[in-house]
């Protein structure tokens, strides 16, 4: 007779509950490919009695999910709790120190307790393993680390966050109102418990300080990554980059820069104008898509449902099958130890073709006052739209595409406009992606 594999399953929201759903449904077939069945011994979350559409009665029950960690009867804690610092790290440090193995879905709590939890599982010789963190039910991690293990990879991008997607192309396809297909992306189980993550980029940012260690074997650094959200994307502006041939995706992309001769790590979360005959105008709703570059490889896409209960918990549960194979890997792919320190790079000098958008007052003078702004930074201005006057506001929406220059001097440009009476809010700035 094997033995199961038993597990505790912390936090029973949208993934907890797509867990339980999966290993019940799928418990023959994972059986069989774990090589032993997987046995789920208690859960913990906050309310015992909420109807959760799943029968829990043959679990146990704890009201703590630290004391999950305490059980002798468990093997592996699946963290689905969420949250950076609080209980999640105390029930994550708490697991792994009882040498327990430590599957969760926490992408805040590894990208900023990574490396820390890494180096504990290492010396606990147990493992620890994060799918779901990154990209939802898209294999990604174990793509990078598994599959493209022989490549130096050289870029990773992507769509990472599947609230922001959901809220970009529904915008772009109906017209609809920026909080009014939030609050949906919110009822589908998409959005993080405070939406201020996903609309801010934070969300995307912790995936990609996750993603970049894995692909360039360097220390994880989310404290590195430039990041701005969608909140300032208005419908304007996915019309006026429609009308140039774009759709407007938030981006995170990593690379590593050796313009001075020292290897340092780009990092950056922030909303992109993408052509529409590129692979990732393509890709609609709360789906991800991550395209990995590779020195052997080349191009790779990985492309897949990156938020809600079923995708999510495919990803969970193959976490919790390598390990009742036996598979314990590197989390980071490397050892802790030998991740490499990498300092971020400067990104001035990076060159791109930009969309500027300006609201000003529909006067004489506003815009020979923004172009000779353009002219005195060494802009060189490629294309611009100016559309009708708000109704409410009585500004008028002014577009532009830059040539491609350095980032620099588009800053420079908008430093010498700061403060002018002819703009009525802060610019918004996107760089464009190249096919
Ligand atoms: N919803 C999604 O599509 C995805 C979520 N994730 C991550 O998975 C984790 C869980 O997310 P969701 O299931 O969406 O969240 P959720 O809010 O639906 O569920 C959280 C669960 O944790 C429990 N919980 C929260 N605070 C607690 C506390 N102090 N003590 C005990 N239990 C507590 C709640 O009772 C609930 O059962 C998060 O780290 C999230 O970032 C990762 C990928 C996709
Ligand atoms: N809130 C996240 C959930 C998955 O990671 C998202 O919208 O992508
Ligand atoms: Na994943």
């Amino acid at each position: 007779m094997v033995e199961p594999l038993n597990i505790a399953l912390a936090g029973l929201g949208t993934v907890g509950t797509g867990v339980v759903r999966l290993i019940e449904t799928n418990a023959e077939l994972i059986a069989r490919r774990a090589r032993r069945p997987i046995r789920i011994a208690a859960v913990s979350a906050r309310d015992r009695t909420k109807d959760r559409g799943v029968d829990l009665s043959r679990y146990d029950w704890e009201d703590d999910p630290a004391a999950l960690a305490a059980r002798s009867d468990v093997d592996v804690v699946v963290e689905m709790v969420g949250g950076s610092d609080g209980p999640a790290l105390a029930l994550a440090r708490g697991a792994i120190g009882k040498g327990k193995g430590l599957v969760t879905a926490n992408k805040a709590m590894i990208a900023h307790h990574g490396l820390e939890l890494a180096s504990a599982a290492e010396k606990a010789g147990v493992a620890l393993k994060f799918e779901a963190a990154v990209a939802g039910g898209i294999p990604v991690i174990k793509g990078l680390s598994e599959g493209a293990a022989a490549n130096a990879i050289e870029r990773v991008y992507g769509i990472l966050n599947g609230t922001c997607n959901y809220i970009l192309s529904t915008m772009e396809d109906t017209g609809r109102d920026f909080g009014d297909v939030l609050a949906e992306a919110q009822r589908m189980g998409y959005a993080e418990a405070d939406p201020t993550f996903d609309v801010e980029g934070i969300d995307a940012a912790h995936k990609l300080s996750i993603l970049a260690a894995i692909a360039f074997g360097s220390r994880l650094r989310f404290d590195a990554v430039e990041t701005t959200g969608i909140s300032r994307v208005k419908a304007a502006d996915i019309e006026q980059a429609r009308s140039l041939g774009y759709v407007i995706r938030l981006l995170g992309m990593s690379e590593i820069d050796r313009t001075d001769g020292t290897a340092r790590l780009f990092q950056r979360v922030h909303p992109h104008l993408v052509p529409f005959d590129h692979p990732l105008a393509h890709v609609d709703g709360a789906t991800n898509a991550v395209v990995a570059e590779g020195n052997f490889m080349g191009r790779l896409l990985f492309q897949g449902a990156g938020a809600g209960d079923g995708p999510t918990a495919s990803a969970v549960v193959a976490d919790i099958i390598d390990i009742a194979r036996g598979e314990k890997g590197a989390a980071f792919s490397m050892p802790e130890g030998e991740l490499e320190a990498m300092e971020p790079a400067e990104t001035g000098h990076r060159r791109s073709r930009s969309y500027i958008r300006f609201a000003v007052p529909d006067r004489p003078g506003v815009l020979a006052e923004i172009t000779a702004a353009m002219r005195d930074a060494g802009v060189s201005i490629a294309s611009m739209i100016q559309k009708g006057e708000d109704a409410q506001t009585g500004e008028v929406i002014l577009a532009m595409v830059t040539h491609e220059g350095p980032e620099s001097a588009v800053t420079e440009a908008l430093r010498i406009l700061d403060g002018s009476q002819s703009l009525a809010v802060r610019p918004l700035v996107m760089q464009i992606i190249e096919g």
